[in-house]
């Protein structure tokens, strides 16, 4: 390879949090927001600080997700960019970390990326986050009642689909596993099944929306990452 060719293709930085040494996460509260981060937006800031102060979390982690399963590639920008995106709308926050540990771990899946998690990390507590959007196509994800009895859910209060999220198919199945504000602090370490709704104050913002907004030369333009 040519020394140009070098300087294009820096070496990856290890995984955070690093796959091995799990003493810095022993006995802490992880809630885990899977994303494809295409681009981050306040939104995802806004559940997050969110979530860290109502659930009494030690840690938050984005996983950047290397490619949705259930998502075209067409339009997806690369990691790399996506993960810059989430590290510039975190900002410097001691508790919010941006990780590519499904890229280091090579999942695709949820249910593989929290087996192999809560393998190396078997003395920290994992809480699942995702917005009311998300819940309603979770029933498509391979092995979503494996992922219930492995750990707690909290669903965030989004525009246009919360009312349908309380009434769909895994809320009716989890009737009993539903828990109120008052288990707010301790759904981190509730017996699965476990999950909770938490209203908030709603964003507007969404990835679909600054997408369609992008000038063509944005990283994140529709046309830029369309294969077309
Ligand atoms: N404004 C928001 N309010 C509540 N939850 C959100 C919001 N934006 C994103 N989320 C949640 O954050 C997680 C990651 O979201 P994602 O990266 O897909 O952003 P998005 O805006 O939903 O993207 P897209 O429009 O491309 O589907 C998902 O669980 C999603 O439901
Ligand atoms: O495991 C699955 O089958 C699966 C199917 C669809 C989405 N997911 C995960 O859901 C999270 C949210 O994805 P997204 O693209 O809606 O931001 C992200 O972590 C994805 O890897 C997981």
């Amino acid at each position: 390879m040519s020394l140009e060719g070098l300087r294009s293709s820096p070496p990856r930085p290890p995984a955070f949090p690093p796959l091995t040494g799990a003493a810095r996460w022993r006995g802490r509260k992880i809630g885990l927001l899977g994303g494809s981060f295409n681009p981050a937006h306040e939104g995802h800031l806004h559940i997050s600080l969110h979530a860290l102060k109502r659930l009494g979390l030690d840690d938050i982690w984005w996983l950047v997700s290397p490619q949705n399963p259930l998502k075209s590639t067409d339009g997806m920008a690369s990691l790399d960019k996506r993960m810059a995106s989430a590290r510039a709308i975190i900002g410097r926050h001691p508790h919010l970390h941006v990780t590519d540990i499904e890229h280091h771990l090579g999942t695709r899946y949820s249910i593989d990326s929290i087996q192999s998690l809560q393998r190396l990390l078997p003395h920290s507590h994992f809480l699942w986050l995702m917005g009311a959007d998300n819940l309603q196509q979770f029933p498509r994800w391979r092995q979503w009642t494996e992922i219930m009895g492995r750990m707690p859910l909290a669903i965030f209060d989004r525009e246009h689909y919360s009312r349908n999220c309380l009434t769909g198919k895994v809320a009716s199945r989890y009737r009993r596993g539903r828990l109120n504000e008052g288990a707010l602090k301790s759904i981190a370490t509730a017996k699965t099944p476990a999950w909770i709704f938490l209203p908030l104050r709603r964003h507007p913002a969404s990835a679909t929306e600054i997408r369609e907004a992008q000038p063509a030369s944005s990283p994140f333009s529709v046309a830029m990452n369309s294969k077309e």
